[in-house]
């Protein structure tokens, strides 16, 4: 089929010349059977999903329980971002980095094509314009994805600003906009007649970045992470490259506001790695007293400098992804709230007979439930009912604790940056960075144990720079110094202070020392006192630790033991993280930034002082 003959490339409802080349030639590579431009509208959203539950791919919850909401099983195989498949092409394997998989843009190029061709047969083709972040941004920044996944249409509708008013922005006082092209295709052909899949996907996949060219080319995954090409591929590794280009950060961070009894406002921001706590602190419900905190973002931060100097963060997304086991009404009330309201997609979660959900955390399990891999379950056995990295995907203006300028184009000033990573030894609940460089080396040689977010082991501790170790879309030594550079681009008294968290640590028994969730107010109450000036802490090898004191204890329940072996600096641990961290800069190579090499020699010369 010639592309003039496909229905709907005529009825775009756009005179972008740039986008409707660009689907015209996509739709000839792929012979989709049918063409769709996506409006983002709710009677779009009720047709999708219902054609998703006409093919086996959703089932509708019950109404009285999730309304407008529904369950989904992917394929066994497809249940997490594929690190091994991601690659950054850029022209020169320098400007990827030793971080990143890398291969020649026209040879991978030449490989896609193959793939693509004819892919989207007996399908249709989506065409969906979307904007991350505030659509009345001086620049709003736009993207497209061509999907021929239904899945991707309905799950666009909740996480980005989909359809109709982002494409009036792709033209503006009759100039053509630029914007981010995402071709996605699950790479499974349906031949005429043929039943379709509940998940249809293809064993190869590619995540394909062109970061010269701000573009991305995704087959074989219908899966998060890999799909949504708004979320991680456009919003961390294109953004990173985009942002390193023009002085301004893209980084893994949740942002919220924090309210102190006595109504004093700061905006935090936190970098943990996947399914390591970022969006349970955007949510966090306090445990103390008075205290308050807002949402304004749960994954993804882009930090620009102000005129007045200081970082201010915005939110690029509008829903949330996150992760589904353990979440319940004592950990993640206001995921829980906001769930409820309905208008969900839940993938790879249990089903109940019923029609509700369910995963491990949530309270105690029916006698049956379908599982996530559409068995029979029940609790004898010992099987997972919900897989370890199954999401739910819901609105973000429906969570009660948005903070009324999570959409302000402007974004929110930073008071503080936390990094933090998921050990079961060695680093403390909370360090303060000595100053900017050395909260930077703090970030640079994270560590965390990697999660279920991913395919492969779990378990394994791995560096994971600023939690950016999947998404930086370039060298990781640029990505260091670009940091370093935008923190002297900025004011220096307004610059954020940087914290280095872990609620993960564990006793000798294998429990966790702190208890987490709500009572991490306590540690961001510290480190707000200590920007203020008020808080005590200790000078250590490693930078500066509350004393046990220092933290609020009121109403905690927990032991004095857990507490000091929560904050505990042990010397022979941190020298034992010495040669690991030697080993990532060697990896990193020639880009590592000097001063990196000065801040670890000067860690060494602490720790044996
Ligand atoms: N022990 C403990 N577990 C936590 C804490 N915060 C979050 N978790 C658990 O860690 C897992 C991941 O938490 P999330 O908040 O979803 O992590 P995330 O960083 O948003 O993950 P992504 O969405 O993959 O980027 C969930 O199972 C949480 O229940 C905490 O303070 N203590
Ligand atoms: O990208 C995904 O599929 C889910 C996610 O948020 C992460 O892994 O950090
Ligand atoms: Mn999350």
């Amino acid at each position: 089929m010639t592309a003039t003959t496909i229905p709907g490339l005529d009825s775009a409802p756009t005179t972008h010349q740039g986008l409707l080349t660009w689907v015209r030639e996509t739709a000839e590579l792929t012979q989709p059977a049918r063409i769709e431009w996506v409006d983002g509208s709710p009677e779009e959203w009720t047709r999708i999903t219902d054609l998703l539950v006409d093919n086996g791919t959703f089932v509708r919850l019950n109404d009285a329980k999730k309304p407008n909401s529904f369950w989904c099983a992917s394929d066994p195989t497809d249940v997490a971002r594929v690190e091994d498949r991601t690659f950054i092409c850029s022209r020169d394997p320098k400007d990827a980095g030793a971080t990143n998989n890398w291969m020649d843009p026209d040879d991978m190029k030449a490989i896609m094509v193959e793939r693509f061709r004819d892919s989207m047969r007996g399908r249709t083709m989506y065409v969906l314009p979307y904007c991350m972040g505030p659509l009345d941004a001086d620049e709003p920044m736009l993207g497209a994805e061509i999907t021929d996944s239904a899945y991707v249409v309905a799950s666009m509708h909740i996480m980005t600003r989909l359809g109709s008013k982002a494409l009036e922005l792709f033209t503006k006082d009759g100039v053509e906009q630029t914007f981010v092209p995402g071709l996605h295709s699950i790479g499974a052909p349906l031949e005429a007649g043929a039943k379709d899949a509940a998940w249809p996907c293809n064993d190869t996949k590619y995540i394909v970045h062109f970061p010269e060219e701000r573009l991305i080319w995704s087959y074989g995954s219908g899966y998060g992470g890999n799909a949504l090409l708004g979320k991680k591929c456009y919003s961390l590794r294109i953004a990173s490259v985009k942002a390193r280009d023009e002085g301004w950060l893209a980084e893994h961070m949740l942002i919220a506001k924090v309210t102190s009894p006595e109504g004093v406002e700061k905006y935090i921001a936190a970098a943990f790695p996947s399914a390591c706590g970022k969006t349970n602190l955007a949510m966090l419900e306090p445990t103390l007293p008075g205290w308050k905190v807002e949402t304004i973002g749960d994954d993804i931060a882009w930090i620009r400098i102000g005129e007045d100097g200081r970082f201010y963060a915005v939110n690029p997304e509008n829903g949330f992804f996150g992760v589904a086991p353990g979440t319940d009404y004592h950990t993640n009330p206001n995921a829980m709230r906001t769930i409820e309201k309905g208008g969900s997609i839940f993938t790879n979660v249990a089903l109940t007979d019923d029609g509700d959900i369910w995963w491990e955390g949530i309270g105690e399990a029916p006698d049956h439930l379908t599982s996530w891999k559409q068995q029979d379950w029940s609790p004898e056995g010992s099987e997972l009912a919900a897989h370890p990295n199954s999401r739910y995907c819901t609105p973000i203006h429906q969570c009660d604790t948005r903070a009324p300028e999570w959409d302000d184009p402007k974004g929110v000033p930073l008071d503080a940056i936390f990094f933090g990573g998921r050990r079961r030894d060695t680093v403390p609940l909370v360090t303060e960075a000595r100053d900017w460089q050395h909260g930077v080396f703090m970030g640079a040689t994270l560590s965390s144990e990697t999660t279920a977010a991913a395919t492969g082991a779990v378990g394994v501790v791995r560096r994971d720079p600023m939690a950016m170790l999947p998404f930086i879309g370039y060298n990781a030594g640029d990505y260091f110094a670009h940091w370093i550079a935008t923190g002297k681009g900025a004011d220096a008294d307004k610059l954020p202070k940087i914290f280095y968290v872990n609620w993960f640590r564990r006793d000798e028994n294998g429990a966790f020392t702190w208890p987490g969730f709500g009572e991490n107010i306590r540690v961001i109450k510290w480190a707000l006192e200590r920007i203020a000036g008020t808080a005590a802490a200790v000078d250590t090898p490693i930078g500066r630790v509350p004393t046990p004191e220092a933290i609020d204890t009121d109403g905690l329940d927990m032991s004095d033991e857990h507490l000091r072996a929560s904050l505990a600096v042990d010397v022979e641990e941190w020298r034992a993280e010495l040669p690991l961290i030697e080993e990532w800069f060697d990896k990193i190579g020639a880009a590592l930034p000097s001063t990196m090499r000065d801040e670890l020699a000067a860690l060494r010369q602490r720790l044996d002082g």
